[in-house]
């Protein structure tokens, strides 16, 4: 392939997202993605499902509120399969206060953080930033990470850094949105939610 809108054209041959939710990533849009996303560094993703889970057995749902006043030690007991939980639970709670201090609440940090916002939190780095970004905030950015390295390593791809890769999977659809908004409804995040979700599932095939 030549550029990435090749690429997902090879990719969408292989029915990699059978069985998964509409945008790939758990209960999209909420909160939720916000803890998965800083849960998952370090780890794999069947440990976050279970710490995820615990969370939920005892309190119901995962709210911005309820962690921002939570109490560290109670949540890294319950987010212990995810790993580095003592790390974990006291830098989503000082995210938890920072996104009420400076959004008021959950919706209003959907629509107005931004990535410099994410980077200067304690513990998010590009990844991290662009999943909440693309899978809690619905934007249209695509999410790297190191399965997609190595997928463009194995074809010959090497880039200087995070920044580059993106650029070179968002230019490639964007220069060929014309025969892909039809497929993706004219929503460049459900193509990018989608494509990230592609190229995990099919790299996790091994
Ligand atoms: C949502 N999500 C984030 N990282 C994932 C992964 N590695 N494997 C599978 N899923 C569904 C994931």
């Amino acid at each position: 392939f030549s550029n990435s809108y090749e690429l997902l054209i090879e990719l969408r041959k292989k029915e990699l997202l059978k069985n998964k939710p509409k945008r790939w990533w758990p209960n999209f849009g909420t909160f939720e993605v916000v803890v998965g996303a800083i849960l998952t560094q370090n780890t794999k993703w069947e440990n976050v499902e279970k710490a995820l889970t615990q969370w939920k057995m005892q309190n119901g749902e995962w709210r911005l509120e309820d962690i921002a006043c939570c109490e560290p030690s109670y949540l890294a007991e319950l987010i212990k399969p995810a790993g580095f939980y003592n790390q974990k639970s006291k830098r989503l709670i000082t995210l938890s206060r920072n996104i009420l201090r400076d959004f008021g609440d959950f919706e209003s940090f959907k629509e107005n953080v931004d990535r410099e916002w994410l980077l200067s939190q304690k513990g998010i780095g590009f990844e991290t930033a662009d999943s909440i970004l693309c899978y809690a905030c619905g934007r249209e950015t695509m999410v790297m990470d190191a399965y997609t390295k190595r997928l463009m390593k194995k074809h010959g791809y090497e880039f200087e850094s995070y920044d580059e890769m993106k650029e070179w999977f968002e230019r490639g659809v964007e220069e060929n949105w014309d025969k892909l908004a039809n497929f993706y409804k004219n929503d460049l995040n459900l193509c990018y939610s989608r494509y990230h979700g592609k190229i995990v599932e099919f790299m996790k095939r091994g």
